[in-house]
């Protein structure tokens, strides 16, 4: 039994089910589909419940079920996609404050579970036991929410088949100019954009034609120190401004020489962030992989939402 505090003062018992054990949800098919059966033998022998998702929306409804139903330890296996629809289906349960979470990577990139020091499927098994637990800030977009990033632009079409090793060794405008080489014909994004930081109440804006738009909350996107901090409340913000593909090599060799952004590299941060297109036209976004579209978004910072099981390895700002 545990009680929550209403928003008047009153305290109001709630019955959970915990039984103090973890909850995982399996995504079988993600990374090469090869990880089902250990970590199936892996939580039997920890007497864990594992579900399996059968089809692309069920990750969001098991977890809704499970913050329904009281779990107190929900576990997301797969790659980023699947950790994101694990704590989106815990918010539409309004069960995130309530759950403590893990992850147990089994996804392609696992960018996520990088970022939070989790190594490999055995790794996160020892930590569901023993691993610290931090609470980590969540992105919001619109309704939806994210863990890692929000990414329009070139990169939402081609992150996916970027490894996370090559946007660390390289960094983001050699990640863009990967991008590019995968992509016959890229129309640049006509945008205004506008970060707010609403504890120094001040805002930064920006409007141009861009080729990509970062947004990470948890995510390493450069190697000169460009991850986000997942603790403090705030979006790194990274845009990419359109320029020949040339010189934009040129520039990911100057970056990578000195350490930090060039002429058409544009950083923010704010706790708010609000993107729209100038022309009218739906722009493609990528929340941690999946892809949605929006005409404009508005994304905020939930500040240290949720409880979550990370490495030996984490910081929230290495
Ligand atoms: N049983 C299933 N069958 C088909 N698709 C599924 C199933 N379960 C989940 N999905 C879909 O798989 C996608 C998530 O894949 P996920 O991102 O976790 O793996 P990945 O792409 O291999 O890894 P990463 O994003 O880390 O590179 C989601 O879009 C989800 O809807």
């Amino acid at each position: 039994m545990t009680t929550h505090e209403t928003t008047d003062g009153d305290r109001e018992a709630t019955a959970r089910t915990d039984d103090g054990e973890w909850r995982i949800i399996l995504n079988p098919v993600s990374g090469s589909g090869d990880h089902a059966e250990r970590v199936e033998s892996l939580a039997a022998e920890r007497g864990y419940t594992v579900e399996r998702t059968e089809g692309s929306g069920d990750a969001i409804e098991f977890a809704r079920r499970a913050g329904e139903e009281g779990a107190r330890r929900v576990a997301a296996c797969g790659g980023d996609g699947t950790v994101h629809n694990v704590a989106e289906g815990l918010a539409r349960a309004d069960a995130l404050d309530d759950v403590t979470f893990g992850v147990v990577p089994g996804g392609t990139g696992n960018d996520f579970a990088a970022n939070v020091g989790v190594r490999s499927v055995e790794h996160a098994f020892e930590l569901l036991e023993t691993g610290e637990r931090r609470r980590i800030d969540l992105g919001v977009a619109d309704d939806e929410l994210f863990t890692n990033s929000c990414i329009a632009g070139l990169t939402a079409q081609t992150s996916s088949q970027t490894s996370s090793d090559m946007k660390e060794q390289f960094g983001t405008l050699a990640y863009v100019a990967a991008g590019l080489k995968t992509v016959r014909e890229f129309e640049p994004l006509h945008v205004e954009l506008e970060a707010k930081n609403d504890a120094e109440s001040q805002s930064t804006t920006w409007s141009g034609e861009a080729l990509c738009i970062l947004v990470g909350n948890a995510r390493r996107f450069t190697d000169g120190g460009g991850q986000a901090n997942v603790e403090d409340g705030l979006f790194e913000v990274t845009v990419v401004q359109d320029m020949p593909t040339s010189k934009m090599l040129t520039e990911a060799a100057v970056q990578q020489f000195i350490g930090r952004d060039t002429e058409n590299v544009t950083q923010m941060t704010g706790s708010e962030f609000h993107v729209s297109g100038r022309e009218g036209k739906d722009i493609e976004f990528s929340l941690d992989g999946e892809i949605r579209e929006h005409r404009e978004l508005t994304m905020h910072v939930r500040e240290r939402a949720l409880e979550l099981v990370v490495g030996p390895d984490y910081e929230p700002a290495p």
